[in-house]
Order: C-alpha cells, then structure tokens, then sequence
C-alpha cells in the first residue's frame, strides 16, 4: 500500500514570548486534524517544539495534496485565532501570506512530505528543531547516512553497502528550488564541502542507492526568503525511515549526542549547541538554546502506533549537561567572534544600521 507522510510545523503564538503554545491552541489544532482522520487523513498526531506545532498526517494522496495542505493551513488559522484571543504572544506569526494558495510551500509553515510503499513493519522517526536553521540536521544526517564510525550498519548491512544519495538544497537561490544530487561513499569530499555550510546548504533528501526507496526528507524553507524580513527562525523538520535498508533508529540518534554548534537561539543571531530534548519541551529560557527532538513511530497501512520519545532515555540527560556547558561556555563570549553569527546571518538589522552609522566617524 502507498502511504504519504506529511509533517507541517508552524509558530502560530505562544505564552510569555516565545516560549510554548498554550494548551487552548493546541487543542483547536488537534480538534480541526483529527476532524479529518477517516476521512482525508488516514491518521494524525499533533506535538509541540518550543512554540512549533508540529502535524504529522498520514493519508493516501501523495505529496503537495491541495486538500491536505488546506487541511494544515485551516488548523494553523483556528490555532491563530485562539491564539489572538488568549493574547498570545506572535500570534501567526508563520503564516506570512494572507490567503491560501494551493500548497503550503511559501506560505510560511515548514513542510516534509514522502510518499513510499508501506513495507510489512514501517519504523520511521519525525525530527524537530526550534531556534535554528534549515541545515541543522546536515551533520547529523551526513554521519548516521555516510560515516561508518557513527553508522556501523555501513559496514555490516549488505542492504547499506552501496550507500546513499542525497539530495543537497542551496538555500541561497530564493527564484527557485536549486539543488544536486550527490553519492556517497564516491562523493563524500564533496558533500562535505557543502554541508559544512549549513547556512547555505541544507540536506534535502537522502535515497538508499541499491533499492532506489527514499529514506529521508528536510524541509528546507527560509523564512526570512518568502517574508523579505526577520519574522523567527527556520527551524527544519524531517522524516526519516529506519531499519533493514535504512540506517536503525539507534544509529540515527546517537550522531546528535554529538551537540553541534548551530547558528539560532535569540535573536535568530547566535552559534550554540543543538539540544537534543524530549517532545513537548518548552523552549529554553536559557538564550534560546536550539532544540531537536524526534519521536519514532510504527505505521501500518498508514495507522500510526504511540510515539516513542528519541531523546527521552536516561542516556540524553548526560548529554543535555553537556550541552548546556558548551552553551555556557559560548554565551560567556557574549557578542565577540563565532559567538554571534556573521553579518550577513544576523536576524536583526540594529546592528547594520549601527555600523553604517559609524562608518561616517572613520577619518
Ligand atoms: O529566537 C527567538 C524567537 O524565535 P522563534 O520565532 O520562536 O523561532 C527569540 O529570541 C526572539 O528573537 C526574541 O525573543 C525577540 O523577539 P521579538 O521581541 O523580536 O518578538
């Protein structure tokens, strides 16, 4: 059976700045998704990161389906008008056009869509971030998809020998989708030269090389390009299918423990490490330090099991200490070198403005 997996991430308000959505707004998203399971949808589940919502619809009607996405921006626009009426606080703020167009794309909320043939048992992960950028997952990706000393089953499946493509998005070309396709092992130099910009570059798609079957999807919108100014961070979302042709969830996870700096937190202006948290976690008081969580689902003939939370065994409450040291360690550097991001990243525009200002006091 052909299933799609659509997952739709959008900021439509949160309590106290940008912290959470309230439990009001949530249920409004939920109320109008699920008003569609058995009907549209096949299924539905609704998670928050920081003050994202996060859908995860499945159904039968392949990527970019008119309907659904109606269905998601229909969600957004009831959360929104909760939102408004609780006093919340960026109320729809990711919906950046005014009417519905047809598809999501460019409207403002993140968008990861696959649609595949359901194999007998379906492990798959949905990834998180909120205070960061489209390429956050480029590294991890890259080590869990590419690098035997972090992904062991590149070594031992026969079904991963061969490798896999990916699909590597510039995310500087706003005209249009730009993207090359590139294949590792032979390619490796030269996905690393792109990926060690994740500003720029942002992993796309990854496919398995010898069964031709995707494996992975990012979403790779810029806000800032559809909105021409700073309105929050682009903070990706992604799909990943585990197990047999595919990396196994327990290798897929374990390329985050390694915490990587990332451009994000306040202001959108900043480099810290990318924290890996449980679901539903309120953004950090703490400078906004980025987050990713993941949340492991079995699908059967497109029906969704509970969740299981990537990040919430004991083993990540080591690595969220760590975490906030490196984060400490870099917010101690406050505005000075790599501890905020380069000019052209920065989210804000005081600073420019700043400069221009003294470029007139230079003799
Ligand atoms: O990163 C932030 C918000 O990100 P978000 O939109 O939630 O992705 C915050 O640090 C804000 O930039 C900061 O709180 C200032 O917000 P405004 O006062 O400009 O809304």
């Amino acid at each position: 059976m052909k299933v799609t997996l659509s997952v739709l991430k959008a900021d439509i308000g949160s309590i106290g700045g940008h912290t959470l959505p309230s439990r009001r707004v949530l249920a409004k998203v939920e109320e109008a998704v699920r008003a569609e399971v058995g009907r549209l949808l096949l299924d539905a589940y609704v998670f928050h990161i920081g003050d994202d919502i996060v859908l995860l619809l499945s159904h039968t009607r392949g990527v970019g389906d008119k309907e659904v996405h109606a269905l998601a921006w229909r969600a957004f626009l009831e959360g929104t008008e909760t939102a408004r009426a609780e006093g919340l606080y960026g109320a729809g703020q990711d919906l950046l056009k005014d009417a519905f167009t047809g598809n999501l794309h460019g409207l403002g909320p993140q968008v990861a869509e696959m649609e595949f043939e359901e194999r007998p048992s379906e492990p798959f992960v949905v990834l998180a971030a909120d205070k960061t950028e489209p390429g956050a997952f480029n590294l991890p990706l890259y080590l869990a998809f590419a690098d035997p000393m972090h992904c062991p089953g590149l070594l031992l499946s026969p079904e991963m020998r061969p490798g896999f493509r990916f699909r590597v998005m510039d995310l500087a070309r706003t005209e249009r989708d730009s993207s090359v396709d590139l294949e590792a092992p032979e390619r490796l130099y030269d996905l690393a030269a792109l990926l060690r910009d994740p500003h720029r570059f942002a992993i796309a798609g990854i496919w398995s090389r010898r069964h031709g079957e995707q494996a992975a999807v990012v979403s790779t919108t810029r806000l800032r390009n559809i909105a021409g100014r700073y309105v929050g961070k682009d903070d990706p979302v992604a799909i990943v299918r585990v197990q047999k042709i595919f990396p196994a969830t327990e290798e897929l996870a374990p390329p985050f423990a390694l915490l990587p700096f990332v451009a994000g937190d306040t202001r959108g202006s900043h480099h810290l490490p990318l924290m890996p948290v449980r679901a539903n976690t309120q953004a950090s008081s703490f400078f906004c330090v980025p987050m990713v969580c993941g949340l492991a689902f079995s699908l059967k003939e497109g029906r969704l099991s509970e969740p299981v939370d990537l990040f919430a065994d004991p083993a990540w409450d080591a690595l969220r200490l760590r975490a906030m040291e490196k984060a400490q360690d870099m917010r101690r550097q406050g505005f000075y070198g790599p501890a905020m991001l380069p000019m052209e990243e920065l989210e804000y525009t005081g600073i420019a403005e700043r400069l221009r200002e003294l470029e007139r006091e230079f003799g």
